[in-house]
């Protein structure tokens, strides 16, 4: 995953800078992409396996909502040895995205089964789960609709299912939100990215990607009927969560 083009969409100045797309020219970068914006993502990968290895159940299915191009897949699906009757649905709504991300598993051998289907998550019908993840999908949500997706995906769990949910997510403090934000900045910088390629890109974010609380989050997840939720991963402002049917 670590060899993909590197990302310079946001490198040259835009006259007008249009809302972000999950598109061709973003698949192309998009390993890179996300492994220079989002600090922790190979710890995330690393620690949903981790727990995807605990949680799953013989005989369920396991879910990748928001899957792009499949990485949380191959992270659960390499621990999944052992497990009998799991399969894995992987669903992405963006047509490039699903295209890729077909190719991409089909490089690695696995005996456990994965069907990757191009589909909006709000539509897809998920049953006898064990396991859920969303890493850094619902932020695309719209706000409104989030609550209803969290239901559809509890309702779906076993009893003693997971839920994984990783988010970028804001402080309820606007003083620390505003460090938080900065540091995360500092760290695209040391990765690379030029102060243009940072501003525009949040520019493009900014009216796609609505983030919440981690108050927000948590109540959200406890209203929907989760018994215990924990963070188990954080760094600046990106947390990772874990919610127990
Ligand atoms: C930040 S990426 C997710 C990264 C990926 N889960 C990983 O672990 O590498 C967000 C993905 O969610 C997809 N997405 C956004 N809204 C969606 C929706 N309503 N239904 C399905 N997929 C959606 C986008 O196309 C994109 O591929
Ligand atoms: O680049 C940022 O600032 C991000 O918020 C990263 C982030 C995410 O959080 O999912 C946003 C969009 C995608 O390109 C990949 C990563």
């Amino acid at each position: 995953m670590h060899e993909s083009k590197k990302d310079a969409i946001f490198a040259e100045p835009l006259t007008q800078v249009s809302d972000f797309v999950f598109d061709q020219r973003v698949v192309e970068v998009f390993p890179d992409m996300i492994n220079r914006s989002v600090p922790g993502y190979q710890s995330i990968l690393h620690g949903i396996g981790q727990l995807t290895q605990r949680f799953a159940q013989p005989d369920s299915t396991i879910y990748d909502l928001g899957c792009s191009l499949g990485a949380a897949t191959l992270a659960m699906r390499q621990n999944l040895a052992g497990h009998a009757g799991v399969k894995i649905i992987a669903a992405d709504n963006s047509a490039a995205m699903v295209e890729r991300c077909r190719l991409h598993l089909q490089g690695y051998r696995s005996d456990t089964p994965a069907e990757v289907v191009c589909t909006d998550v709000r539509e897809l019908a998920i049953d006898n789960a064990s396991v859920v993840t969303m890493n850094f999908t619902l932020q695309f949500i719209p706000q409104d609709e989030r609550q209803q997706l969290l239901q559809r995906i509890y309702s779906g769990l076993n009893p003693g299912g997971v839920l994984l949910l990783s988010e970028k997510f804001k402080s309820d403090n606007e003083q620390l939100n505003e460090v938080l934000v900065d540091l995360h900045h500092e760290f695209k910088r040391a990765n690379g990215y030029s102060e243009l390629e940072i501003s525009q890109k949040r520019a493009a974010i900014e009216n796609v990607m609505r983030v919440d609380s981690l108050t927000t989050h948590q109540q959200r997840l406890q209203d929907a009927g989760f018994k215990a939720v924990q963070v188990w991963f954080q760094c600046y402002n990106f947390a990772a969560l874990l919610a127990v049917k």
